[in-house]
């Protein structure tokens, strides 16, 4: 969510990257950010203006936003090149994302753009929570339902960062996830529309709260940042054992669709020209010769256009006609004037 310090966080795990000898490569997917706590190595500011977008289009500052993801999108794969060649040197790529849940989660550059790295590298989700905050249950649940909204969508490892433990404690939040009784306790103190939604989805989020990682972090004063790696880590190898696999099967199911659309296509371009050759019947091969057998396409196509010396001869169209009645007509014709010609010149050397 806004303000629950995102950016905070990645210039704090950069931050104890850099301690621990493995520098990050970072990435800034936040059109709208005026001033980053960090160097990202790609910003996205630095390919699409935002303010530009926002007057070009006449967008609102969400417009605004998801517009400039989408441009930015149509770049993913140059992107995906950087961090491939980075990889050697880079063990971890920190991307920050806009908090806005409609513009990243569920539009379709988020989609596209996370998609792209998870089915390349180990990726892992991190949810920034604002821990300080979420001490209204009704605030805390919204938090989750977001949360468990990201999960859902990206299905992806996933970690919940209790962020600013250094101004109160996490483990209030993690008990009302653990004991839904010690939750209930706090929501029946409420009578509003609100609290009774809250009360129910507690139930339905149960499932969700068992399989979830979390870590209470401050991106202040840093603590936490052991424990999050442990989970990060964690994450990476479910990523590997359960996630890859799962890409892999749909990246090769993929493939097979495509396979299988290609090789329909080419059945039913020679279909199409196998009709086109029953039409000409007869055929004739490279040679010169008849053929009565049927042609592949190529055959088709090189023999038409080659003349036949056969069809020449006993050519019996319409215009053959024609000249062949005209030429019995004028030879008797000529023949006559021929003999009228030399019958006057007889006459005129008699005279
Ligand atoms: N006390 C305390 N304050 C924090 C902590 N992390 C971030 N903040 C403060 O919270 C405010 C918001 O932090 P940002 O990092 O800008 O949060 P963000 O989620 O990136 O914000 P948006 O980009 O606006 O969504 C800033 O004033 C930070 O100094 C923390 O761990 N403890």
């Amino acid at each position: 969510m806004a303000g629950a310090g995102k950016s905070s966080f990645i210039q704090r795990v950069a931050a104890y990257l850099h301690s621990q000898r493995t520098p990050p490569y970072v990435i800034n997917l936040d059109p709208a950010v005026r001033d980053l706590p960090f160097r990202p190595n790609i910003d996205i500011r630095d390919t699409v203006n935002y303010k530009e977008v926002m007057k070009q289009y006449r967008l609102g500052p969400n417009g605004g936003i998801v517009t400039a993801l989408n441009l930015f999108a149509t770049r993913i794969d140059q992107v995906m090149k950087f961090i491939e060649k980075r990889q050697e040197d880079c063990g971890f790529v920190l991307i920050d994302t806009p908090g806005q849940i409609e513009v990243f989660t569920w539009s379709a550059s988020g989609t596209i753009i996370t998609e792209a790295l998870a089915s390349t590298f180990s990726t892992v989700i991190i949810y920034v929570m604002d821990t300080s905050r979420s001490t209204n249950p009704v605030t805390f649940m919204s938090n989750m339902l977001y949360a468990c909204s990201i999960l859902y969508k990206t299905k992806l490892p996933f970690i919940v960062a209790m962020n600013k433990t250094d101004i109160i404690d996490h483990s209030f939040a993690v008990e009302w996830m653990k004991d839904f009784e010690s939750f209930q306790d706090t929501v029946n103190r409420e009578t509003t529309f609100a609290s009774n939604l809250t009360r129910s989805l507690s139930l339905v989020l149960e499932e969700f709260y068992s399989h979830l990682r979390v870590v209470g972090v401050s991106a202040v004063t840093g603590s936490g940042m052991d424990e999050l790696f442990s989970h990060i880590n964690d994450a990476a190898a479910e990523y590997e054992s359960e996630y890859r696999p799962h890409y892999e099967q749909l990246l090769r199911e993929q493939e097979e669709t495509h396979s299988k659309e290609r090789a329909e296509q080419l059945e039913r371009l020679h279909s199409d020209l196998r009709n086109v050759a029953v039409d000409s019947r007869t055929l004739h091969t490279s040679d010169g010769n008849v053929s009565d057998a049927e042609p592949g396409p190529s055959g088709l196509i090189l023999t038409r256009g080659i003349a036949d010396p056969e069809d020449d001869s006993n050519s019996d169209t319409d215009t053959d006609d024609h000249q062949k009645t005209e030429e019995s007509r004028e030879e008797p014709a000529f023949h006559s004037y021929l003999e009228e010609r030399k019958r006057r010149l007889q006459l005129r050397s008699n005279q």
